[in-house]
């Protein structure tokens, strides 16, 4: 079997790649990265290690194509691709979706099988967004063939990679925790058989459970951590502070998860307090530019901060003391170094910490949240 799998980077080599491999797939991956597909092409193996477990797991069957020198051989090889993945980030899928189009279309003329495509982002309908963009790239007559041949599943992935500089570049450290789940209706053609993958029928609450628990969570510590001096995740963790703030967050999401799906109260607070751990663990050092990276994305209206205030308000009835604290800090976050962090902190300048807020929370003036975090901004600032 093989896949193609875009996005060479931590979750790619260190959770979906791993995966793949332990389920008998030659794994094709596709990256701008030159020296990593080298690499990949060298030594066709490479290892990930795991934080805190003493275990290392050998990866083999893996190669590179660069996508920006290899166009042709990516084509290639999604014509003959048993499945297809990507871990690129969000804000890349447009940008991978023109290659993929192009793959698509020729295996489309050659073969009539049908495929999967699952993109494993950090956000709410990552692989549908993929298959709008896809089709965005294709001719209008190709697109009922393109709709009933090629699945585009939802998932919901969580596993910590943070950013690392390891003697062996293909090396990754990656905590022995994951999740990859797959939502089966909009499969086509088998079930793609990957040890690993939870398939279920309705993602909605996993990706929602999972986005506003391990993603909020992460977001607020990286945010009141920038804050409050602290330029680890743990370091910030170890604040007690940040700590409060940040289970503060939670117990607000956690309320909107509990509202919406019933899930049972104990149960959550268990899943919070394994997540909290999660991000104390003293074998992987994560820094809170990596995590709090790209602002702009992270203050959107479906994302991990605005979603669950704007609902917390509507279903619980009272304001997200914590959630407009976690968003306020975001509004303040500055790093020169990220793109996204630049473009909101001029924003900012620009036209003041509401407009900007409203404009990227796509919220009305008076909307409540925006009042609240326009109030805590003025405090905090
Ligand atoms: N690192 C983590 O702990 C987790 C990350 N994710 C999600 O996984 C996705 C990837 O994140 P990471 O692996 O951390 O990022 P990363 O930056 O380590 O990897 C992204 C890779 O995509 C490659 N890339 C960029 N442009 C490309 C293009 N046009 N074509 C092909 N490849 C391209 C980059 O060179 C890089 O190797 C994101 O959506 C993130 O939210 C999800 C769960 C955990
Ligand atoms: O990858 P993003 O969406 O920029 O956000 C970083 C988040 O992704 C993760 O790497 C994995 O879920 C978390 O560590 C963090 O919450």
């Amino acid at each position: 079997m093989r896949a193609v799998h875009f996005g060479a980077g931590n979750i790619g080599r260190g959770f979906i790649g791993a995966l793949l491999d332990q389920s008998g797939y030659e794994t094709v991956f596709v990256d701008v990265n030159e020296a990593l597909i080298d690499l990949l092409n060298e030594r066709n193996q490479y290892h990930v290690e795991l934080a805190g477990a003493d275990s290392t797991i050998e990866v083999k069957n893996v190669s590179g194509l660069n996508s920006m020198k290899q166009p042709h051989e990516v084509v290639e090889a999604l014509v003959h691709a048993d499945l297809v993945t990507t871990a690129v980030g969000p804000n890349i899928l447009p940008v991978i979706s023109k290659l993929l189009a192009e793959g698509l279309e020729k295996r489309m003329k050659e073969q009539a099988g049908p495929l999967n495509v699952i993109a494993c982002e950090n956000m709410i309908g990552g692989s549908e967004a993929l298959k709008q963009h896809v089709l965005e790239n294709m001719d209008e007559s190709l697109h009922e063939r393109l709709v009933d041949l090629i699945g585009f599943p939802n998932a919901a992935v969580d596993r910590i990679v943070p950013d690392q500089h390891n003697e062996d570049p293909l090396t990754v450290k990656v905590e022995p925790y994951y999740e990859w789940v797959v939502e089966t209706p909009a499969i086509k053609g088998v079930q793609p058989e990957v040890e690993g993958i939870t398939y279920v029928e309705d993602l909605t609450p996993y990706i929602e459970r999972k986005l506003f628990t391990v993603n909020t969570g992460h977001a607020a510590t990286a945010y009141l951590g920038s804050y409050y001096g602290h330029s680890t995740i743990k370091e910030a963790m170890d604040d007690p502070i940040v700590k409060e703030k940040v289970e503060g967050a939670l117990k607000e999401t956690g309320a909107v998860l509990i509202e919406k799906y019933g899930f049972d109260k104990v149960q959550h607070e268990g899943y919070v307090d394994k997540i909290i751990n999660r991000f104390l663990n003293p074998d992987l050092s994560d820094e809170v530019t990596r995590v709090g990276r790209g602002p702009i994305r992270k203050l959107g209206p479906k994302d991990r901060l605005v979603r669950p205030a704007v609902e917390y308000l509507e279903r619980v009835e009272e304001d997200p003391h914590y959630l407009v604290e976690v968003i306020a800090a975001a509004l303040s976050y500055k790093n020169e170094a990220d793109s996204e962090a630049k473009e909101l902190q001029e924003k900012v300048l620009d036209h003041g910490p509401t407009a900007a807020f409203k404009d990227i929370s796509e919220l009305n003036a008076n909307h409540r949240l925006v009042q609240l975090v326009e109030q805590k901004y003025k405090e905090m600032n």
